[in-house]
């Protein structure tokens, strides 16, 4: 018998209240890689928020325009060819409304897969039929770019932080075993809220459990963080820039010392949003503990002994908005 998922209700769906239509942060910290003062910026920034952007990443504009452009096309197919793969229900491939499996729901569609090259090339033979090249080839390169600009972050963290090799963090994702995901989402505008002074949750409150995550959107806002005083604040969208997040694991690496952001996504009233994220994760085998390098004279770990493998399989049991790491402290 072939039991078929029932679709997410609305209704399930949180409703925010706004009240404030748009108070855009100003504060989000602006990394200009093509500065030499920029590594201190860098470290403040992880410190105190966990987020930052980058300019003059060296990325170009037409990687990221074509991805786009793909993402956009296959978003735009009937809900039928959309789901044609996703018979079997997994984790990766087409998704909508449901985000992971442990019941928690939001307004959008999206697109997960893990980086490496069979799982690209088994997703874009089973859901871009009619040219499955053009988003294979489009994806590895865009995949190719960001993950040598999370590595080019990630090393400028380290020596920020003073600490050697400048590779500790980036050579968990360069490493063959890196368990790395890419998601695309599509926010569908959601026109019902237009009369009322509320938005609908797009993607609910959470940290990436991942080191880093790197995040590019097209010019609709919806992106929030939360401050550290517990308040929500909303990202202006920047198309031309990337956001990164701070994940779990690189909080554990730091012994807190960087705080993986809290964040959310609010579906826009008239306007689609479209993200695509790089999640950098380390080999499953490896063991997530602060840095000894880092660790001042005397200082314990703040977090009990385990492997990505481990956080990441009990990271799958909680609800977005858990406190993952919670369960994993001294
Ligand atoms: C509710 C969930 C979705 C998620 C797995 C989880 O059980 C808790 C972490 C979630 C998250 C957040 C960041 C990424 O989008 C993601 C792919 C990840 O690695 O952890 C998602 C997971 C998901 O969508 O399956
Ligand atoms: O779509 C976005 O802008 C962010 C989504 C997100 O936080 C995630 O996929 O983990
Ligand atoms: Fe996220």
């Amino acid at each position: 018998m072939v039991v078929l998922a029932k679709p997410a209700p609305l209704e399930q769906i949180s409703i925010i209240k706004t009240h404030t239509s748009n108070n855009f942060f100003t504060g989000v910290p602006v990394i200009d890689l093509s500065r030499p003062d920029s590594k201190a910026t860098m470290i403040k920034a992880c410190m105190e928020l966990g987020f930052f952007k980058v300019i003059n990443h060296g990325i170009p504009t037409g990687l990221v325009s074509r991805l786009e452009a793909e993402a956009v096309k296959f978003f735009s197919l009937s809900q039928v060819e959309k789901e044609r793969d996703s018979g079997i229900r997994s984790l990766f491939g087409y998704g909508s409304k449901r985000i992971g499996s442990n019941g928690d729901v939001g307004w959008l569609e999206y697109l997960l897969m893990q980086t490496n090259r069979e799982s690209l090339s088994r997703t874009s033979q089973a859901l871009f039929r009619a040219n499955p090249d053009a988003f294979r080839s489009a994806v590895s390169e865009y995949l190719s770019a960001v993950k040598k600009l999370a590595c080019e972050v990630l090393e400028m963290m380290a020596e920020g932080l003073n600490i050697q090799p400048k590779n500790v963090f980036s050579k968990l994702l360069m490493d063959e075993e890196s368990d790395s995901l890419f998601r695309l989402n599509h926010y569908p505008p959601c026109p019902q809220l237009q009369e009322v002074d509320c938005k609908l949750t797009g993607f609910g409150e959470h940290t990436d459990p991942q080191i880093i995550s790197i995040l590019r959107s097209n010019n609709t806002s919806g992106l929030q963080i939360s401050l550290r005083d517990g308040s929500w604040v909303s990202v202006p969208s920047d198309q031309k820039s990337f956001f990164i997040n701070v994940g779990d694991s690189l909080q554990v690496l730091t012994n807190g010392r960087f705080r993986s952001v809290r964040h959310r996504v609010l579906a826009n009233s008239y306007k689609s949003r479209v993200s695509m994220i790089y999640f950098g994760g380390p080999p499953q085998r490896e063991r997530l503990a602060p840095l000894p390098l880092l660790m001042g004279e005397g200082e314990e770990s703040l977090y009990k002994e385990f492997t990505w493998f481990e956080y990441k399989t009990s990271a799958y049991k909680t609800r977005l908005a858990d406190n993952r790491l919670g369960q994993f402290m001294k």
